[in-house]
Parts: C-alpha cells; sequence; structure tokens
C-alpha cells in the first residue's frame, strides 16, 4: 500500500492529564487533531478528576517534564505551544527554563490557578514563579476571572472591571496579549472576553450558551489559539477564531456524569 507522506503543523501541550477527559491534556489533544494540527504533550500531573472535581493530583518529577518537552521539541519540532496546570514551583521554573533554552515561540500560557468549580489547581508558591518566569515569555495568556483577580489585584464584577484587570496584567506582566475570560462573570457576560495588546482594547462577544457542560472551556480556547498559531495565523485571529471553536463547542456539551460534563468537540461530525 501506498502511503501518503503529509506535511502537518505541530502543537506542543504542556498540562496535567484529566482522568475524566474534559479538560487538560486529554481536551487539548482532541482539540489540536479537530484543527488538523499533530498533537504532542509533556504530562506536568495527574489528576483523579471527573465531573463533580479533582479528587486526587499527583506530579511528574520536573525531570520527566524536561525530558518530554526536550524529546518533543529536538526532534520533530513545534510550531507553538500552550501551557496548561502546571501544578508546582519546581515544575513552572523547570517549564521556563526549557521554552527560553528551545526556544519555543508563539506560546500560549493558561495561567491555570483556580477551576470554575473554585477547585485549586496550583500551589500558592507557585503563583510568583509564573508570574515572573513564565508569562513574561508568553505570546498571549487568558486568565479566567479568578486568576485574572489574583493576577491584578482587582476585584472583578463588571466588564469594567475586566478591561481594567486585562490593562493592569498587560502593563505589570511583560505578555504581549491578554485575554480575561468571562465564563465566571453574571450578570450577562458569560460569553464575554476582553482583549488587551498593549494598543487595542477589545470585547469578544458571543451568545451565552444555557448549559451545565462547561468543563474544559479554558483549555479547549487556548489550545484553539495554539492551534490556529500553529497554522500560521496571526495572534489576533487565532483568539478570534478559537472563540468561536469554543462556543460550538459549548452549543455541543456532552451530558455526561453526574456534574459538569465537558464540552463537545465532535460537532463537525454530528453535523453530517
Ligand atoms: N455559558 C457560556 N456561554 C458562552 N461562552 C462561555 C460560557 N462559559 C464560558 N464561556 C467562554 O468559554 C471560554 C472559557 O472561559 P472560562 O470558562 O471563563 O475559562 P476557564 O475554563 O479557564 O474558567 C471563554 O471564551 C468564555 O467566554
Ligand atoms: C488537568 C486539568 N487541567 C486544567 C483544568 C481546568 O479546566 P477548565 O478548562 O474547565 O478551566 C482541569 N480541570 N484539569
Amino acid at each position: 500500500m501506498k502511503t501518503n507522506k503529509t506535511s502537518i503543523p505541530v502543537a506542543l501541550t504542556i498540562a496535567g492529564s484529566d482522568s475524566g477527559g474534559g479538560a487538560g491534556i486529554q481536551t487539548d489533544l482532541r482539540t489540536f487533531a479537530f484543527h488538523c494540527v499533530h498533537g504532542t504533550s509533556a504530562i506536568t500531573c495527574i489528576t483523579a478528576q471527573n465531573t463533580l472535581g479533582v479528587f486526587r493530583v499527583d506530579a511528574m518529577p520536573s525531570e520527566a517534564v524536561i525530558a518530554q518537552i526536550r524529546a518533543v521539541v529536538e526532534d520533530i519540532g513545534v510550531q507553538a505551544a500552550k501551557t496548561g496546570m502546571l501544578l508546582n514551583q519546581e515544575i513552572i521554573l523547570a517549564v521556563a527554563q526549557e521554552v527560553r533554552t528551545l526556544q519555543i515561540n508563539n506560546l500560549v500560557v493558561d495561567p491555570v490557578m483556580v477551576s470554575r468549580t473554585g477547585a485549586q489547581l496550583i500551589d500558592d508558591d507557585a503563583i510568583q514563579t509564573l508570574r515572573h518566569e513564565l508569562i513574561p515569555q508568553a505570546a498571549i495568556i487568558t486568565p479566567n476571572r479568578y486568576e485574572a483577580q489574583i493576577l491584578s489585584g482587582l476585584e472583578i464584577v463588571s466588564l469594567e472591571d475586566m478591561q481594567n484587570a486585562a490593562q493592569i496584567i498587560h502593563k505589570n506582566l511583560g505578555t504581549k496579549a491578554v485575554l480575561v475570560k468571562g465564563g465566571g462573570m453574571s450578570g450577562g457576560l458569560k460569553g464575554v472576553d476582553v482583549w488587551f495588546d498593549g494598543e487595542r482594547l477589545e470585547i469578544l462577544r458571543t451568545k451565552q450558551v444555557e448549559t451545565k457542560n462547561t468543563h474544559g472551556t479554558g483549555c479547549t480556547l487556548s489550545a484553539a489559539i495554539t492551534a490556529n498559531l500553529a497554522l500560521g495565523k496571526d495572534l489576533w485571529t487565532a483568539v478570534q477564531e478559537a472563540k468561536e471553536y469554543v462556543t460550538t463547542a459549548l452549543t455541543y456539551s456532552l451530558d455526561i456524569g453526574k456534574g459538569q460534563g465537558p464540552v463537545g468537540h465532535f460537532f463537525p461530525l454530528l453535523e453530517k
């Protein structure tokens, strides 16, 4: 049988495993695949997790995280990368060092600290390291409401607060662009995100999707941005298209488990 040798963009996710398959590495790889981007991974930790919550977290040794990143980048090469749940200070330092040394470009940092169910997903001392070592190397960071509060020091209840937080985070943390996500907001702001890149302050609005099944929205959005960057799109286009992708995935979210089910990626197949 003849094989087709296909050249394809490659993206890397450096993140945690979600046993329930709704967030983390599992949803990142799925998102890459639905963008026709080859997905590679460096696993930072293993969570025992389902639609009801996170029950246990086991960290990978930082040397194992470093080895995975090097194995991928030195052989296959990546056009874009994202970070998700990095868990502790040692892993964040290791990742920041590798990103610098291997000159990984197009880095999307999803500063996973607190889930929308309120579960803390990172050690307290790791937040400072994330802020000073990794975020300055990012093309874009994508904090949710609670993460934006931690990074900006502002309490966020209104659209104006989201706009102020995006500007403060951009000024203080040295990233090229910031997207403050509104999934944790109330008062009609759930589908509303705020972008700031030092020049343009933009509001990305979509319809608010009425579903309890929102597990994995943040991971899906940052993975879709990463996939779009790997495909060669500029940052603003990558964000706009990723926002459309996550909105559709929410519309097709999966009613599985007893709690918050995951967003659904199978919409192109279901619509056939
Ligand atoms: N109910 C909803 N309707 C429409 N968009 C939503 C809804 N919930 C979340 N989103 C969108 O999903 C993306 C992820 O945001 P968010 O849920 O705040 O992130 P995280 O999962 O990190 O907490 C954002 O683009 C946000 O606007
Ligand atoms: C392993 C892992 N990584 C990230 C998240 C955040 O998920 P969400 O996209 O719902 O904010 C999670 N719950 N588990």
